[in-house]
């Protein structure tokens, strides 16, 4: 078998070694022409057998949407694009209309495993038709981790199943590791809790809550003790602000994830103009301190 990958990031670089160290011949484009194969999308098309399997692995949004609509004006009836980038779900509807168009087949897959997918395997949620799901099962085989294929693969349903499951996928690691960090601050808050990472390794094993990510938690522990090296500001790609979308949507109630989702935003304060509106409104009704923005600021609370 001879695919074609674009976008050999971190991701889609790791992806191209897996496949190929399982036999699969990849050519790969990259706009970084110091990682490429080929010089453009157009010679990557040239260069692989027809019908042809193409994997998209580049940035979400207008990225995948150009490298989508890019391959649809060079690739030919019966090819297959395979997006595997964490793009919305209802991206894919429109990826896979403009492909139909001429005639090309589309999957679209949730792609989990970040940079140990190398290694590990990656899990693997796959949307669209069953004939396109077969046709690219030895790709999506020497991709998911060893061990039974149900353990790593599922064909979800049609166009766009795949990136709602990476969705909602996404949506649960943000609550699970929201409560992890909660508990970190509480153990470290502590003044008769001396061991506060070896709290955390301990539960690696035997415990209701180990997991992947209470490792990683753990290794991340090790390696800078008590974080001193780095600030609690965190971003989010999309797919949490996705998941609550759908739950409103679907009014299904999940204050777990939505506040998780709203502790992110709030790592990017300095200030909140919210408690600032309550501070001054505890004031204005009672009497209640405030704190000065001003040089004296800290130390003294004014009225
Ligand atoms: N990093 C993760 O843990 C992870 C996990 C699952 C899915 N994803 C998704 O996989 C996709 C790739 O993520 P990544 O982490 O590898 O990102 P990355 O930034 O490491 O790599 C993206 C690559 O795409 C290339 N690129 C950008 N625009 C291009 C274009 N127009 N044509 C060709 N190449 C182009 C870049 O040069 C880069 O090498 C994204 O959609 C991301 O959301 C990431
Ligand atoms: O399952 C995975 O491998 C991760 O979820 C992966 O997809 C990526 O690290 C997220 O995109 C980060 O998402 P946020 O930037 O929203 O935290």
């Amino acid at each position: 078998m001879h695919i074609g990958m674009i976008g050999l990031g971190r991701m889609g670089g790791n992806m191209y070694k897996r496949l190929s160290e399982a036999g699969i011949k990849v050519t790969g484009y990259d706009r970084d022409p110091a990682v490429s194969d080929v010089a453009s999308v157009a010679e990557l098309v040239e260069a692989l057998p027809a019908p042809r399997i193409v994997w998209v692995m580049v940035p979400s949004g207008d990225i995948t949407r150009g490298t989508v609509e890019e391959l649809g004006n060079l690739l030919s009836e019966g090819d297959l694009v395979i997006e595997g980038g964490n793009s919305r779900f209802s991206d894919d509807f429109e990826h896979a209309k403009v492909l139909s168009a001429k005639g090309i087949e589309y999957v679209d897959c949730g792609v989990s495993g970040g940079v140990w997918g190398l290694k590990n395997g990656y899990g693997l949620m796959v949307g669209g038709d069953a004939k396109n799901v077969e046709r690219a099962l030895p790709v999506f085989d020497a991709l998911r981790p060893e061990g039974p294929r149900e353990e790593g693969f599922v064909h979800v349903g049609e166009i766009g199943a795949g990136h709602y499951a990476k969705m909602v996928h996404n949506g649960i690691e943000y609550g699970l590791m929201q409560a992890y960090a909660e508990g970190y601050e509480l153990l470290a808050a502590k003044d008769i809790v001396k061991d506060v990472t070896g709290s955390f390794k301990a539960w690696t094993r035997g415990t209701v809550v180990r997991s992947w990510l209470l490792d990683l938690l753990v290794k991340g522990l090790e390696e800078d003790p008590g974080f001193s090296q780095i600030t609690g500001y965190v971003n989010d790609s999309g797919e949490g602000r996705w998941t609550i979308e759908e739950c409103i949507a679907n009014a299904v109630p999940a204050p777990v994830m939505t506040a998780a989702l709203y502790a992110r935003f709030t790592s990017r304060q300095d200030d909140s103009p919210a408690m600032k509106a309550v501070a001054a409104l505890r004031n204005q009704f009672g009497g209640h301190a405030v704190t000065s923005a001003g040089p004296t600021s800290g130390a003294g609370a004014v009225k």
